[in-house]
């Protein structure tokens, strides 16, 4: 059975680990190095794995070492990691938003099979979706293990460029957040109208979860079921005008453009490491 470690015992972890266990994976092959003693032991508790407070003793003997730290983190434990992974060239997989696959070659051993991937917080609920890209050191079977971990919260895809994963992060890794932008707005829109928070809440957010649901169950383009809502001069068409005239194609763009930006410029703040 794989032996899967993590670096890291955050948000993202946490949501990774809790679905592996879901999917049947046994606790007594996961284990994570966490450097917050009450987050170490909230994670023993609620999962039943080994917890480490050093990271070269969660990484020894690991068949996957899972990086799930914050970006500015990595050039830090390239010292820390360095020897014990050339030992044992573990599948490396960074789930860190930005992070190139020639930098996490140049920190951690440019012989190690490293998986770049960009999952999203609906992982949390089993509903992530995550982009992965490879480099050429990862075998048949390590693209499996790597696939499967994620297979466990979510749907997963394939990069073949990896210049797209800061276009995955922009669109599906920071997307999460614009849909729950987009109910505040709408909440905050009833409310300017007088209706009682409470309800403006829930009316959105059902809203939010039952267009979501439709998109993926229905196997049905966004635009056919745009216009399935659009009765001819009704009130969606009115509030879709006004959309159009506020331009929403290309204000979702430029957010998407400024957030692919920010995903090179976050890798380039680490090149000088
Ligand atoms: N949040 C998101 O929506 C997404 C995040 N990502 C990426 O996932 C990564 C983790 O993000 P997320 O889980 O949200 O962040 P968190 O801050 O929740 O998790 C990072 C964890 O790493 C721990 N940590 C810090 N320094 C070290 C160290 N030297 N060794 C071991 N562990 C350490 C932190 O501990 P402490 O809190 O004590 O500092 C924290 O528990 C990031 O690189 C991010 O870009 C990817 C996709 C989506
Ligand atoms: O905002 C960020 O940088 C991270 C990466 C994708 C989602 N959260």
């Amino acid at each position: 059975m794989t032996r899967i470690a993590f670096i890291g015992g955050g948000n993202m972890a946490r949501s990774l680990i809790g679905g592996l266990i879901k999917t049947g994976v046994a606790a007594a092959n996961l284990r994570v190095a966490e450097p917050l003693a009450q987050a170490r032991e909230a994670l023993g508790r609620e999962f039943g794995i080994s917890t480490y407070a050093d990271n070269r003793q969660a990484a020894a003997d690991t068949d996957v070492l899972v990086l799930a730290v914050k970006p500015q983190v990595m050039p830090a434990m390239h010292a820390e990691l360095r020897d014990t992974l050339q030992r044992n060239r573990p599948l490396l997989i960074s789930i860190a938003a930005g992070v190139r696959i020639d930098q996490l070659e140049r920190w951690f051993g440019n012989l190690l099979p490293i998986v770049r991937c960009m999952p999203n917080t609906p992982a949390l609920i089993g509903a992530g979706a995550t982009g992965l890209c490879a480099n050429l050191r990862v075998t048949p079977q390590q693209r499996e293990q790597a696939q499967h971990i994620l297979d466990a919260v979510g749907v997963t895809r394939w990069i073949h460029d990896e210049s797209q994963m800061d276009t995955v992060t922009a669109l599906s890794g920071s997307g999460p957040a614009y849909f729950f932008a987009i109910v505040e707005a709408l909440e905050d829109a009833a409310v300017a109208q007088g209706m009682p928070r409470d309800t403006a809440r829930i009316l959105a957010t059902q809203t939010c979860l039952g267009a979501g649901r439709m998109l993926v169950e229905s196997n049905e383009a966004p635009s056919v079921l745009r216009q399935r809502v659009t009765s001819p001069n009704g009130t969606t068409q009115a509030a879709l005008e006004s959309f159009a005239a506020d331009q929403l194609p290309r204000v979702v763009a430029r957010a998407v453009a400024a957030a692919t930006r920010r995903g090179a410029e976050m890798a380039a703040s680490l090149d000088k490491d």
